[in-house]
């Protein structure tokens, strides 16, 4: 289904540069400490000691035991190795671990203002290991704001952990958390644990114990599963709106429009899991047979933005469980809470234990653990350009399967035939989709001369209805930009163009706050103005730079050939649009469009059936549709010899 209702530059570029410096060259050479399971401990020791009780729901039961039981055959199968033999034994230590350090009681969350008590509680006291970890360390305990409590139903959907082999896990290994901000207001919703190194070596361990079973699972049983969890998404779909709007900021209609394309992949998928075939090719001789099977790459770590907080992360993980992989998944630490609803209802839906993983806090730590692990084999990113890069070099030098979703800088080309009302509908529904926080956003704005002035009428017409605000508030058609940051880029777009020339038509600035839906609490939110500027040029740095803010630039051309020529000046390659009558040139000009994605007379081009990705610095590969699940496949030839003595 397609889904459009109508990108933090400096957010994304600032917090990038941060995360590019701290993944540097030295973090990325420090070999992984080795964890005490492979010095002291015999897999089957400390796999013993871990083994917890059947999980009540009746789904397949991963313990500790279990599952380094149930990848020995595996590890023998198929490497039978010393090296196989230490990898068991750190998997069984990891999981120990993830076992130890997840052996907490059913989550009660702490209230901000009202203490609730969780944790490993000591015996015969209200204290908690939190408790101390709070008073050593000086950090906040793992919490939510009542305000997030009361806009969910289901509360359970709501936990302050990430999931590591079935288990919840809310401490980190060092005890330190982060917070996760509300973008309307500026108000802490949620503290999580920090997790880092330890805790992904445990989550890839995890999903590697699990994988030679959820590889065996037959495709039908691990489709009954994703349908179950699309049904599930489906279901909570007010709650998971309710969080996501609460992070991301985005208003409920497009909150709720993601999530439709969100379950709508998962639910394609459910349907590719059960079509995986193979070849039999024709041999060049008789004595022989050839065929060509397909198999789960392995172990997947998926590494997903704020933008979309639920729809990136069921593009990847939803192919790769329906391939057969096992993944560990990193969210965007500004958006954790609805990838954490997500996993609890894939458990809920019956996924086994340590199937699906999920750690985040500390971003370089995780992503280096991810990277350089030799048991994980893919990596599917969608975030920032720079951060793509860099994960792009490390995995190279482990030769692990990468698919990148990166910036897009997209154009839209008006000309001179084109329907001019159907073009301002679509260029504000796309230019400010998330607040301009999309990576399909349309950036650059090119109008053909003689329907420049007419097209820049209808557009801010458009603009000057927008309710601007919460984006949990009833009628909000554009909330806040992620962070400050993001404001700041935003900001100093637009007073690039207006020093370089551009004319300010509408915007321009942070709106004040009685002009905001959401009452006072709005006023703290991090709002800009939907803003069009008029006569802009290559100079600017809007035409240079994915802004990811609500700025629609519009430029001028005078000829089919120039427009194509502006649209392909940038590095980016993601998607492009145009509007016109004329089929001639609809083909011509598709044709010529170096973009991965391109809409003619449209820009709802997002749909499960057709193939999402980028061309030059937009990415590698592709998610989504037929070709979506062959991402998580390995293919591989067999010649069968017939010329055997019998
Ligand atoms: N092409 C697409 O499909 C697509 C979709 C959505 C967003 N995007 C792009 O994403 C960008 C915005 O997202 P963002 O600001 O979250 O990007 P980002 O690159 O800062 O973050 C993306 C993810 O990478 C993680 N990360 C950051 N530093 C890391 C490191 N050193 N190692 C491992 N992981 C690290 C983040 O925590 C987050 O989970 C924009 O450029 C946008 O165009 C692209
Ligand atoms: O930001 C990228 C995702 C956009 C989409 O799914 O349409």
């Amino acid at each position: 289904m397609p889904y459009c209702s109508a990108g933090a530059g400096a957010g994304a570029g600032d917090r990038t540069a941060a995360s590019a410096q701290a993944m540097g060259p030295t973090a990325s050479t420090a070999p992984p400490a080795p964890g005490p399971a492979e010095s002291s401990h015999s897999a089957s020791a400390s796999a013993s000691t871990s083994a917890s009780a059947p999980s009540p729901s009746g789904r397949m039961a991963h313990t500790a035991a279990g599952a380094a039981a149930a990848a020995r055959p595996f590890h023998l199968t198929t490497a039978a190795t010393t090296a196989s033999a230490r990898g068991l034994a750190r998997a069984a230590h990891h999981l120990s671990l993830a076992a130890a350090s997840a052996a907490l009681p059913a989550p009660t969350p702490h209230v901000y203002g009202q203490p609730v008590p969780y944790g490993v509680r000591h015996k015969g006291t209200a204290r908690t290991n939190l408790d101390e970890a709070a008073q050593a360390t000086g950090l906040s305990k793992p919490a939510v704001s009542p305000e997030l409590l009361a806009r969910v139903t289901d509360q359970r959907l709501i936990r302050t952990a990430g999931l590591i082999g079935g288990k919840w896990t809310e401490v980190s290994s060092d005890k330190s958390t982060f917070e996760v901000k509300n973008p309307a207001t500026g108000a802490v919703i949620a503290t999580l644990p920090r997790m880092r190194a330890d805790e992904t070596r445990a989550a890839i361990a995890a999903a590697h114990a699990v994988l030679p079973q959820w590889r065996a699972t037959p495709a039908r049983d691990r489709a009954a599963i994703l349908r179950k969890w699309h049904d599930l998404i489906l279901a909570h779909k007010a709650d998971i709106a309710a969080l996501m709007t609460a992070e991301c900021g985005k208003p409920t209609a497009e909150a709720l429009a993601e999530i439709a394309g969100g379950a709508a992949s998962v639910d394609w998928f459910a349907g590719e899991a059960v079509r995986v075939a193979g070849d039999v090719l024709e041999p060049p001789s008789r004595d022989r047979r050839m065929v060509v099977i397909k198999q789960p790459v392995g172990v997947v770590g998926a590494i997903t933005p704020w933008n979309f907080p639920m729809s990136m992360i069921t593009r990847k993980v939803a192919p790769a469980l329906a391939a057969g992989c096992t993944v560990v998944l990193k969210p965007a630490e500004l958006t954790p809470l609805t990838a954490i609803a997500l996993a609890e209802l894939a458990e809920r839906a019956g996924l086994p234990d340590g199937v699906l993983n999920l750690v985040m806090g500390d971003a370089p730590a995780i992503g280096h653990e991810l990277v350089h692990s030799d048991t994980v084999r893919k990596i599917g990113f969608t975030g920032s350009t720079a951060v793509g890069k860099m994960l792009a070099a490390a995995a190279g030098a482990g030769v692990k399967r990468l698919s990148l979703e990166l910036g897009g800088n997209a154009p839209v080309l008006v000309f001179e035939d084109a329907d001019l009302e159907l073009a301002a509908r679509g260029i504000v529904a796309s230019a400010l989709r998330n607040a301009g926080q999309t990576c399909i956003c349309a950036n650059r704005v090119f109008v053909h001369t003689a329907v420049y002035d007419k097209l820049a009428e209808a557009v801010v017409g458009l603009v000057r209805k927008l309710k601007v605000g919460d984006g949990a508030e009833a009628g909000v058609t554009l909330g806040p930009l992620i962070t400050p940051a993001a404001l700041e880029k935003v900001t100093a777009h637009v007073n690039d163009a207006v020093a370089k020339g551009g004319k300010l038509l509408v915007g321009g600035a942070r709106p004040e706050a009685g002009q905001l839906a959401g009452g006072a609490g709005a006023a703290g939110g991090n709002f800009f103005a939907p803003t069009v500027i008029g006569e802009a040029t290559i100079e600017m740095r809007c035409f240079k730079e994915e802004t990811f803010g609500p700025l629609i630039p519009l430029f001028r051309f005078s000829s089919d050939e120039e427009a194509v020529l502006l649209a392909n000046t940038t590095e980016y390659g993601l998607a492009a649009y145009f509007y016109t009558r004329d089929l001639a040139r609809a083909w011509r000009v598709a044709e010529e469009l170096e973009f991965g994605m391109v809409g003619l007379n449209e820009v709802a081009i997002t749909s499960e059936v057709a193939p999402f990705g980028g061309l030059k610095q937009s990415g590698l590969g592709r998610e989504q549709s037929v070709y979506g699940i062959g991402e998580f496949l390995d293919i591989k030839y067999i010649c069968m010899g017939l010329n055997y003595s019998s």
